[in-house]
């Protein structure tokens, strides 16, 4: 599959301090993919580096194939960005905001069925400013997509939102990518990088931390899966310190809690099942993105 979006060892100091240090990475068609990290680690710099809003210090990157400098109306052309509040005056009705928008394109999408499919048909006449914060986020997805673009660069589009409205949100992301658009999606919400993205990359002080499937970066983070049960009769000490890929032993009233890998689990099983022991009470949580992402952000600190 071709990638849409490379970038290839970005790099981008402000006043001798690199904020973005060597990143690299490559965007699939179709795909959602995530840039995640913590603050300042220099995710917007490098989404704004592909959008051509800033000029790299170094490295290559190409949108589409082109450059997003040098052939920067090319680029605009078929990269939707989301705007900032900042950019739609607070009298703009959600009419007027999105004809002004497809007045910029040489081939705008109709935003008559574009409102319809983002919920906004009932608020066209509502000024930007009367909006509330989701209605503003579905407003800036429409505005984004309104070009026809190939790629939609979101920038922390659910900050702020109430769970709900978050939720909604997602659903219309996916509603674009299943369109066929490929989406660039910057975001600080675990859950909402676990729940949407193909593909991740941790960015951590400028550089590319690990890049993966959110199920792949979670398989990195060791002890992060954790079985608990109050067996019915008492398990022998060394076979438990024994079992594979052990992170952890815990013991609470009877209650054993042990951290590990799915395959501590799996042993776990098996060991109840030789010695004929049963586990009450057995609970198995699996490891989020949370705890992969600090795992993988605490190593690039050391
Ligand atoms: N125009 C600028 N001039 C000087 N420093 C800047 C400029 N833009 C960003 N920085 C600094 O570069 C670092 C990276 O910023 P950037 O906005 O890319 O990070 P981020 O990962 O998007 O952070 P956040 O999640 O907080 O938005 C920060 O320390 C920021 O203060």
């Amino acid at each position: 599959m071709p990638s849409v979006i490379e970038v290839t060892d970005l790099r981008k100091s402000y006043g001798g301090r690199p904020v973005v240090d060597g990143v690299s990475f490559a965007v699939e068609e179709g795909e959602i993919f995530g840039i995640l990290g913590p603050n300042g680690a220099g995710k917007t710099t490098t989404v704004e580096c592909v959008e051509g809003l800033r000029v790299p210090d170094g490295g290559r990157i190409r949108v589409a194939g082109l450059d997003p400098v040098a052939d920067h109306a090319e680029v605009a052309r078929s990269l939707g960005a989301q705007l900032q509040q900042s950019e739609i005056q607070a009298k703009l009705t959600v009419r007027e905001a999105l004809e002004l928008y497809a007045a910029f394109y040489p081939r705008p999408a109709d935003w008559r069925p574009l409102a319809e499919r983002l919920g906004l048909t009932d608020r066209l006449g509502t000024r930007f400013g009367k909006l509330s914060g989701g209605q503003r986020q579905r407003l800036f997805i429409a505005l984004a997509l309104i070009g026809g673009p190939r790629i939609v660069v979101l920038d922390e589009l659910t900050t702020g939102l109430d769970p709900r409205a978050r939720r909604d949100t997602w659903q219309l992301i996916e509603d674009v990518r299943a369109s066929g658009v490929t989406v660039l999606l910057v975001t600080h919400f675990m859950e909402e990088a676990q729940r949407l993205c193909d593909r991740i990359a941790v960015i951590d002080k400028g550089r590319v931390a690990a890049l993966d499937t959110p199920a792949g970066l979670i398989r990195r983070s060791a002890g992060a899966t954790v079985i608990s049960f109050t067996p019915s009769a008492p398990l022998d000490e060394r076979e438990l310190a024994a079992l594979p890929a052990l992170a952890s032993v815990g013991r609470q009233n009877g209650r054993l809690t042990l951290s590990g890998t799915d395959e501590t689990v799996d042993a776990v099983l098996t060991l109840l099942a030789r010695h004929r022991v049963t586990a009450h009470q057995l609970r198995v949580v699996d490891a989020t993105l949370d705890d992969a992402f600090l795992d993988l952000t605490m190593e690039a600190t050391a």
